[in-house]
């Protein structure tokens, strides 16, 4: 669909970062073909997603943005095979995640959800290490990484010892996504990873995140139900209605800028004059300012001339 990667809508304060992706560390595409799940329940019951089709470049983020129960979790966690598909096919770079065992295939794809899910009678390094080790790296070796990631992710040293218990959310959740990146997955999936903390420690999580991926260029499906986070991170969002049915597929500018109907309209608040979103031109670039004129992100110029 010629949509660049990095079309994403940056935060106002932080470097731009057009042009300047790295080289990718062995990302994958993924490949959804028709995916439609239906949970056992009462019949005339609709499916949780219904022919969902969606090619994911390789190296970007991809937003699926939605209200509760469009079936985002169920789309992320057929991915890794949390959840098996009732139809369909998910390929990683044109192999069927059907082929071999989702022991392995889970083992390849690291995967952050809201509340860590870090093994609490584990300290925190030797949560960041367990899936290497299970992967058969070296004890030194996964303990190096992981020291390394706790860097790269802000976390002191000190804090390698303690148990997940004795960590802020904020905290845990960089642990988790330290531990989800500890096997250098391809593809890393993320549930509302930054929901449950604080608004602060939220848009540091997300630039964290962004500044990581500048660095790594995993294929990201993030999963949110926020549009401003949506906007900031995603190179591309799929905005989604009941049953995974897309409503829109584009860039955060593409969206804001030509929304397809009246519900990506309402959901992405357009039509809401308390929370209008509007773009605006700025030397250097387009921003976005919400309704009291204050710039919340910024789009990337040369990737929007890419889109
Ligand atoms: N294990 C299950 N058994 C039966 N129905 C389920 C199951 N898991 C999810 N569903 C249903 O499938 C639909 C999609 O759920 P899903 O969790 O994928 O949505 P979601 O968009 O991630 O929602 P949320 O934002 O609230 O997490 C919902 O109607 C939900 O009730």
């Amino acid at each position: 669909m010629g949509l660049g990667t990095g079309t994403r809508i940056t935060d106002a304060s932080a470097p731009a970062t057009a042009g300047s992706r790295p080289a990718m560390t062995g990302a994958s595409t993924i490949e959804f073909s028709d995916v439609t799940k239906r949970y056992p329940g009462p019949a005339g019951n609709g499916a949780a997603v219904d022919s969902f089709s969606a090619v994911l470049p390789a190296g970007s983020i991809t937003v699926l943005l939605g209200s509760s129960g469009c079936g985002k979790t169920t789309l992320l966690r057929m991915v890794n095979r949390m959840v098996e598909p009732t139809a369909g096919r998910i390929l990683l770079d044109g192999e069927d995640v059907q082929d071999g065992s989702p022991v392995a295939l889970r083992r390849s794809i690291g995967y952050v959800m809201q509340n860590a899910g870090l093994l609490p009678h584990r300290r925190v390094l030797d949560n960041i290490t367990l899936v290497p080790r299970l992967n058969g790296t070296g004890r030194s070796a996964a303990r190096a990484r992981a020291r390394e990631l706790m860097d790269m992710l802000g976390l002191a040293e000190d804090l390698a010892d303690r148990y997940p218990g004795q960590l802020s959310g904020g905290q845990a959740q960089r642990v988790g996504v330290a531990r989800a990146l500890a096997a250098d997955p391809g593809v890393l999936l993320m549930d509302e990873p930054f929901g449950a903390v604080d608004p602060l420690v939220r848009r540091d999580l997300q630039r964290e995140l962004l500044r990581i991926q500048g660095e790594l260029a995993k294929t990201i499906i993030f999963v949110t139900h926020d549009v401003d986070e949506a906007l900031m991170l995603g190179d591309e969002i799929i905005l989604l209605r009941e049953g995974a049915q897309i409503a829109q597929r584009g860039t955060g500018a593409q969206l804001l800028a030509d929304p397809a109907d009246d519900f990506v309209a309402r959901f992405l608040g357009l039509d809401d004059a308390d929370r209008v979103l509007r773009l605006a031109d700025v030397a250097g670039g387009r921003v976005v300012l919400d309704r009291v004129g204050r710039a919340i992100g910024r789009i990337d110029a040369d990737a929007e001339m890419r889109s």
